[in-house]
Order: structure tokens, then C-alpha cells, then sequence
């Protein structure tokens, strides 16, 4: 399959059913068409403004990286005049959150692509949204619950969101009491199809098209600012290629942040869009301060394994690097029983995890293509452990003398980085964390 253009006819929306449906095509000798329908959730007597419309736009764009990777086109052509920074936007969805699809499948070109955008438009007019309630993206696992946490407890009154929310989903929103609010996203079939006949396929920057699905829910419901979870580590790439950086968790990174944020303000208004509250913290810190909330130890679940739209497992799977990278992160702040309880596995029990825990401890090859911390984590987290669990014994003997020397507690555990959380919410951050 050939393809020399991605095009974005159209898009509509239906506010009563709180329906929308994205139109693509892959356009060149035998084109392919595409629909993806998003189902927001409907807010009694407000009607939509013209800031959530806008919102829609960059959605299009950026949901449309799904079908774009089907055939890698060298060209992106966005359907209307926006704003530099959407444009800038654009350009490093399909470059840097496609980086990893493009190393995998050695396709150079979608690293130097330019989203081409018809004519810069002005920017709009400004929309204070600062002062609503946030809304505060749910994911399941242990980095929403803290934030969800946090903002309860400094009297925000967050509403939480997701965007398909599985069985793990909900029962992390029935742990909290909290009324929540839902989105469906339904990807086009023919998608699957494509697949299964052995399309070009990879990796997607998820975190972006739910983090726009969140902000226009917000904005349609008259709501504050969209607050992620996204950790410090989730900035670093995994590996350079051809001298560009490939992230897996780019879309959660704060340089995606900081384009997104811009982006919204440009094409929408909105003064505070989005931020992660948990940005300038480590997964280790993040742990440490999951473990204070025992109400989430059934259900809270961070295995990807479990978010799969097909055939997903019911909680951890308790073999892929996120499992063991966040049962290492958990170890030094709880007791094991409890550990063992939260994932239904003793890893550190089972002598055939220890290759999987070397590649977190920067043993063997580079940093997983997974939602996982850095390796100066995984090794401050061996540090704190002192007990003589077999996987334990063989890390440690594993793991060289000058590994140990350049692992700092302190640089781990003291937040830092560029962040992007206004005043307001940073004051309740400290003092979650003092
Ligand atoms: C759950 C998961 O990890 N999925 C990744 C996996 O896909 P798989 O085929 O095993 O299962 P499904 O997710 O059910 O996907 C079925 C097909 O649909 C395509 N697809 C899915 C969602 C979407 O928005 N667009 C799609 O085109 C998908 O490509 C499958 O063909 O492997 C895929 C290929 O590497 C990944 O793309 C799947 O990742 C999901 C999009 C996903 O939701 N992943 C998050 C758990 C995830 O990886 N989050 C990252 C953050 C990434 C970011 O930058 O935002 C993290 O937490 O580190
Ligand atoms: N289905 C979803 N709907 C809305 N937001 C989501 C969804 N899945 C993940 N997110 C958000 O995207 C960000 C990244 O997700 P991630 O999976 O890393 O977080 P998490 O589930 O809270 O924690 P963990 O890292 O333990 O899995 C988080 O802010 C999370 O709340």
C-alpha cells in the first residue's frame, strides 16, 4: 500500500447525543477512509462554546495518528488555518509521538515530517477557565489515585475522567466515592482489520488524544483545569536514533505539555488548560506517597496488559517490566504482604523475574519501550531494600560497584525539573509532600 498524502475532511459533532465523528483519508492510488467516533459525556442545560469546537479541532489532527500509521505518507495536510503553536503542535505529534512506530518499523521519513498547515491564524480571544473544579484524569493505576488524592484533600472538589474506562477504571473510581465523568472512544473497525491483514503498525501517543478528549469534557462542562499525572521520567527518551531522541511515553513528557498547553491557548483561549501535577516527582516518590492510601490496594492497577481494547487481563499480569518496575518502586514503602496483596504475585519470590529486573537496573540493553522510571530509580529502590528475597540476592550481586555509586536517594527523592503546575495547585503539592 502506497499512500502519498493524510488529509482531515471533516469532523461533526452533535451536542445533543454528545456524539463526534472524525473523518480520515489516506489519499493515493487506492485510498483508504476512516471514522473515529468520540462519545462525550452530555452536561445538563450548557450548551457547548465555541471553545470546546475549538478543542475539537486539535483533536481531529491529533486522533488521526492511529490511521496515519497504517501507511506513513511523507505528507500530513491539517484541514484549517490555526495558530503557529498548533502547527508546532501538530508537527511534533506525528514526529516525536510517532518516534518509536518509526524506529520500529525504520520508516526515517515520519521523523522529519512538517504537519503543513493551510494559513497561520490569529490567536483567540483569552477564556479564564483557572478557577473551576479540576478535572483529574483517571488511569487506574497508583499516579492518578495520588493526584485524585492530593486534590481532595486540599478541598478542590476534582471530578475525575476517563477516557473507555475497563472494569479496573471504575472500581479505582467506586475505591474513591467520587461521582465521575466518562468519554467513549471508538477506534474505526476497519483499523483492526488493516491490522490483522498486516498493516504497518506501532506505538501511539495515547496520553495526547486523552488529554484532549479531557480538556474539551472539562471546557463543555464548565469545569476547571485538566490535571494529569505524568512523572518527571516520563521526559526521557528510551534511545537515540539517527540522532533524533525515541520516547515511548513522549505524549506524557513535558515538553509535550508545554506544546499542548500552548496550543489550547492559541486555537481556544483557555488560560489553564492542563498540567501535571505530579511533573517535577519521581515514580519512586510518587510510591512512596501511594502507600499512605490503603482504600485502592484491590483495585489499583498500573499493568498495560490490562487497558488492552482486546482480550485485556483482569489486574496485573505480573510479567512485563511495568509490573515488575512498579512492584521494585512500591517494595521500600510498604510491607511485602501488603505488596503481594496489591499485585496477587511475590515477584522478588520468583528467581525467573531477575532477567526482566536487570533491564530495569540498566543491566541489559536500553530502558524497556514501557511506561517505566529511570534506571537510577529502580537501583535507589533496590538500595532501600534490605531483606534476602531470592530476586533481591541476585540483583544485588548483579549489580556493579560503580552502578551503586552514581544512584543518588537524594536525586531521586527530591522533586525537580521543569513543570508547568500554576501557584495555587504547587502550594497544595508541597504540602502533600511535607
Ligand atoms: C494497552 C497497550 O499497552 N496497548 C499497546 C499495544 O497494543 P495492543 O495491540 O497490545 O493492544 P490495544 O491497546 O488493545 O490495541 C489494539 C490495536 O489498536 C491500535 N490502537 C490502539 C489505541 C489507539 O489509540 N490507537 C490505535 O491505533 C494498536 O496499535 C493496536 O494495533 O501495542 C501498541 C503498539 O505498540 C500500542 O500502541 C498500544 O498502546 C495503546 C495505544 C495504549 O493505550 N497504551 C498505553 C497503555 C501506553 O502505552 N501509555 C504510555 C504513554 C504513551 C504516550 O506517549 O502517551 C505509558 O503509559 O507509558
Ligand atoms: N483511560 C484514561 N482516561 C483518562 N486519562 C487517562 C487514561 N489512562 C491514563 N490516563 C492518564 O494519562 C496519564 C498517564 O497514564 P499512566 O498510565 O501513566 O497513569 P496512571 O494510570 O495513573 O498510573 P501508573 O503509571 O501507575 O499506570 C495519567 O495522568 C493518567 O491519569
Amino acid at each position: 500500500m502506497r499512500f502519498d498524502v493524510m488529509r482531515f475532511p471533516s469532523y461533526a459533532f452533535d451536542p445533543e447525543t454528545g456524539v463526534a465523528t472524525f473523518d480520515y483519508v489516506l489519499d493515493g492510488p487506492e485510498p483508504l477512509e476512516f471514522t473515529e467516533t468520540i462519545t462525550f459525556p452530555v452536561p445538563s442545560g450548557r450548551t457547548a462554546p465555541d471553545a470546546f469546537y475549538r478543542v475539537l479541532d486539535l483533536l481531529h489532527v491529533v486522533a488521526g495518528v492511529s490511521y496515519y500509521k497504517v501507511g506513513a505518507p511523507p505528507r500530513v495536510v491539517a484541514p484549517k488555518p490555526v495558530p503557529a503553536a498548533v502547527g508546532d503542535f501538530f508537527t511534533a505529534i506525528y514526529t516525536h509521538g510517532l518516534a518509536e512506530y518509526a524506529y520500529r518499523n525504520q520508516l526515517a521519513h515520519v521523523l522529519d515530517l512538517t504537519v503543513e498547515v493551510p494559513e497561520v491564524a490569529s490567536t483567540a480571544e483569552p477564556v479564564d477557565n483557572s478557577q473551576g473544579r479540576p478535572l483529574s484524569a483517571v488511569g487506574g493505576g497508583k499516579d492518578s489515585i495520588v493526584t485524585l488524592e492530593i486534590l481532595r484533600a486540599a478541598g478542590l472538589d476534582p471530578v475525575p475522567f476517563s477516557v473507555n474506562p475497563n472494569p479496573v477504571i471504575k472500581a479505582v473510581n467506586a475505591a474513591s466515592g467520587l461521582a465521575a465523568l466518562a468519554a467513549r472512544r471508538q477506534l474505526d473497525p476497519r483499523l483492526f482489520e488493516l491490522n490483522k491483514a498486516g498493516a504497518l503498525n506501532g506505538h501511539i501517543p495515547v496520553t495526547a488524544i486523552n488529554s484532549l478528549i479531557a480538556i474539551a469534557t472539562a471546557v463543555w462542562h464548565g469545569l476547571g483545569p485538566v490535571v494529569m499525572s505524568n512523572e518527571r521520567s516520563a521526559s526521557d527518551p528510551n534511545l537515540v536514533w539517527n540522532g533524533h531522541e525515541i520516547n515511548h511515553q513522549w505524549s506524557k513528557g513535558v515538553a509535550a505539555e508545554g506544546l499542548l498547553r500552548a496550543a489550547v491557548t492559541a486555537h481556544a483561549g483557555l488560560t489553564e488548560p492542563y498540567f501535571s501535577l505530579l511533573r517535577s516527582l519521581s515514580e519512586l516518590h510518587i510510591a512512596q506517597l501511594f502507600a499512605r492510601h490503603t482504600a485502592y490496594d484491590d483495585v489499583v492497577t498500573s499493568c498495560n496488559k490490562a487497558f488492552k481494547l482486546h482480550d485485556p487481563t483482569v489486574r496485573w499480569c505480573g510479567d512485563c517490566p511495568k509490573c515488575r518496575f512498579v512492584f521494585l518502586a512500591m517494595a521500600p514503602a510498604m510491607e511485602r504482604d501488603r505488596l503481594t496483596h496489591i499485585f496477587g504475585h511475590d515477584l522478588f519470590a520468583d528467581p525467573a523475574q531477575v532477567p526482566g529486573f536487570l533491564e530495569l537496573l540498566g543491566i541489559d540493553a536500553h530502558k524497556p519501550f514501557e511506561c517505566v522510571g529511570e534506571v537510577e530509580e529502580s537501583l535507589v529502590a533496590l538500595a532501600m531494600l534490605d531483606d534476602d528475597a531470592p530476586v533481591l540476592v541476585a540483583l544485588r550481586a548483579a549489580v556493579p560497584a560503580q552502578a551503586w555509586a552514581e544512584a543518588s536517594r537524594e536525586a531521586v527523592l527530591t522533586p525537580g525539573g521543569e513543570t508547568y503546575v500554576p501557584e495555587a495547585y504547587a502550594k497544595i503539592l508541597d504540602a502533600a509532600l511535607a
